[in-house]
């Protein structure tokens, strides 16, 4: 007789995690292309709540839909909850892979499209990540409004600028990202009713017309060293708001990244670090006591 229900082994018991992270931002990569089928939001609860293998975001590879495509990417935030796009994620995919393969270019599928990778070096990558959406419905937002300036009225932030990445981003630009408590600021604003999806909510102090100083609190996450697609809708903002150009540094808590919003076709172009720290078989002890909803 089989085990089922509450006796049933967790399925990831035995499987191999890799915990890596991309400018500071903490990656747990779970391989499981072959293995039809995903965790459960529960699972990714009680994985980023496991001692040692917390992270912001878990990136577990299923099996890719194209030829030309190495991996699809199902992407976790520590509440269980999905988002379509993870940059820092997507670099620490592409190094993952890279290594086992030896590619230099790689293609990646999430639910928001497909992404092309390069590496740059033996930790650096550059990601294509598509061209921003900035319609209202394309966000989404709960109305139509001038997406460049929309009005959240709190905490004595200025008008934000809203850019969709595959996810949702607000960006407040202010003189010093360090005048507003972004631990206060981000839950509260994450889920103002402006936001059907919620969003990832960043503070950004331009320094330069090529410099962006930006702190972030990510939906389903909080408060992280860095967040990619943060970075790449603050490059989209400050070139539309006329504060920066298409070229812009973006200097977060864990590190920097480039970005390139590339005239020719629209796209943004990200490149930055990846960082690998370990690899770990996963126990039964990791979902013992795991929520169940
Ligand atoms: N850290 C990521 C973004 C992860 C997703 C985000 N929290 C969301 O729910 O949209 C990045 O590097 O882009």
């Amino acid at each position: 007789m089989g085990l089922s229900g509450a006796f049933a082994q967790n399925p990831l018991v035995g499987r191999e995690v890799h915990k890596m992270n991309g400018a500071g931002n903490a990656i747990l990569v779970l391989d499981l292309r072959g293995a039809g089928f995903l965790p459960r939001p529960e699972d990714a609860r009680a994985l980023a709540r496991a001692p040692g293998l917390a992270y912001d975001q878990l990136m577990v590879l299923g099996d890719a839909a194209a030829r030309d495509e190495t991996a699809f990417m199902t992407i976790f935030n520590q509440d269980g909850s999905r988002s379509a796009s993870c940059g820092n994620g997507t670099r620490c995919v592409a190094h993952y892979l890279a290594e086992q393969t030896g590619a230099t270019e790689l293609r990646l599928a999430t639910s928001a499209g497909k992404l092309k990778v390069s590496r740059e070096g033996p930790l650096a990558y550059t990601v294509d990540m598509g061209p921003p959406r900035l319609g209202w419905r394309d966000i989404p937002l709960a109305r139509e409004v001038d997406t460049a300036s929309v009005e959240l009225g709190h905490f004595g932030l200025p008008s934000a600028s809203c850019v969709s990445m595959g996810n949702p981003h607000a960006i407040f630009f202010v003189e010093e990202i360090d005048a507003f408590n972004l631990e206060v600021i981000g839950p509260k604003l994450e889920f103002d009713p402006m936001f059907p999806q919620r969003a990832n909510i960043s503070l950004a102090q331009p320094l330069a017309s090529d410099h962006i100083r930006l702190k972030v609190w990510e939906r389903g996450t909080g408060l992280t060293l860095a967040c990619g697609t943060a970075a790449c809708a603050t490059g989209v903002a400050a070139a539309r708001a006329g504060l920066a150009g298409r070229f812009a540094r973006i200097s977060l808590p864990g590190g920097d990244l480039l970005i390139h919003w590339r005239e020719a076709d629209d796209h943004v172009e990200m490149t930055g670090p990846v960082e690998v720290e370990f690899s770990r078989v996963l126990d039964a002890a990791v979902f013992s006591g795991q929520d169940e909803s």
